[in-house]
């Protein structure tokens, strides 16, 4: 058997999809349009107030093209608060007007493919930062799941320690040449959800997004083992131009 990596794990994250349902939002009166607005914001109030407290974080995006509207992506310590926030969110009057495109349940996850012999991670402040991230508040947003290939000749799987190593090292340097363009957050979801991983990707020139991720599809470790579920991209929404998007 090959030597599984090990891996460090921080907060919990949900990645909720939802789309208006503007037909039923144009055909309500004001006050009750207003009304599920107001609770809309007390909600997002409640969750900002959770990031200050540095107990979790939040990141709020219109998403462009048919798949969804907005995406909620929350992060906390365990998944029954991430559950509690959906189920809020699904009590509150906005879920009447909203519907549920998709979701990803995750942990946000480093391994050790490029960790320092005989040093405790955890004692490395820059990595237990990474591990319970407040989330940038980038103009832009990208989300896709992806696999690593388990085919009998492609199998990321069956490969010794070593040659993965090599390639996550590769991987590493093409990502580090993107520093400050576009921060990336991996949530590991093996045995939480339908795919691998959780990529997040946050920017503010979305240009860069295609960029980075061209460029890895020529590097092996995405060329010969990466699988990839649909992409998601997005522009940020603060409180104001939510109510904006609402109201028109
Ligand atoms: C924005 C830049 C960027 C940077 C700097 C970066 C660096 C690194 C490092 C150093 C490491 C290994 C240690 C760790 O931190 O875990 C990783 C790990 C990982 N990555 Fe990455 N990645 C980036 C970006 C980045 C992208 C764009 C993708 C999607 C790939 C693509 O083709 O679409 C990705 C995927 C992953 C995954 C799935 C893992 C876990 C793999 C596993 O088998 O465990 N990643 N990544």
């Amino acid at each position: 058997m090959s030597e599984a990596a090990q891996t460090l794990e921080g907060w919990y994250a949900l990645h909720d999809f939802r789309s208006i349902d503007w037909t039923a939002w144009n055909a309500a009166a004001t006050a009750e349009r207003e009304e599920a607005l107001s609770g809309l914001m007390e909600l997002i109030g409640q969750w900002e107030s959770v990031e200050e407290r540095k107990e979790g974080s939040l990141a709020l995006y219109a998403i462009v093209g048919q798949k969804a509207d907005l995406v909620f992506m929350h992060l906390r310590e365990t998944l029954e608060e991430l559950n509690a926030i959906e189920n809020e969110f699904n009590r509150s009057a906005i879920a009447q007007f909203t519907k549920k495109e998709y979701s990803y349940v995750s942990v946000v996850e480093l391994s050790n493919y490029m960790g320092q012999p005989g040093v405790d991670p955890m004692q490395v402040p820059e990595i237990s930062a990474r591990l319970k991230p407040i989330l940038p508040k980038s103009g832009h947003i990208c989300f896709y799941p992806m696999n690593k290939r388990r085919q009998l000749t492609d199998n990321w799987y069956m490969l010794p320690m070593e040659d993965r190593r090599n390639m996550m090292r590769s991987h590493g340097m093409i990502g580090r040449s993107y520093a400050g363009k576009v921060k990336q957050i991996i949530t590991g979801s093996v045995g939480f959800d339908d795919w691998e991983w959780g990529v997040t990707l946050f920017a503010d020139d979305a240009l860069q997004f295609k960029k980075l991720v061209y460029e890895m599809r020529f590097d092996e470790v995405s060329a010969r083992y990466g699988e990839f579920g649909p992409f998601y991209v997005g522009n940020r929404l603060s409180r104001e131009s939510l109510a904006e998007l609402l109201r028109g």
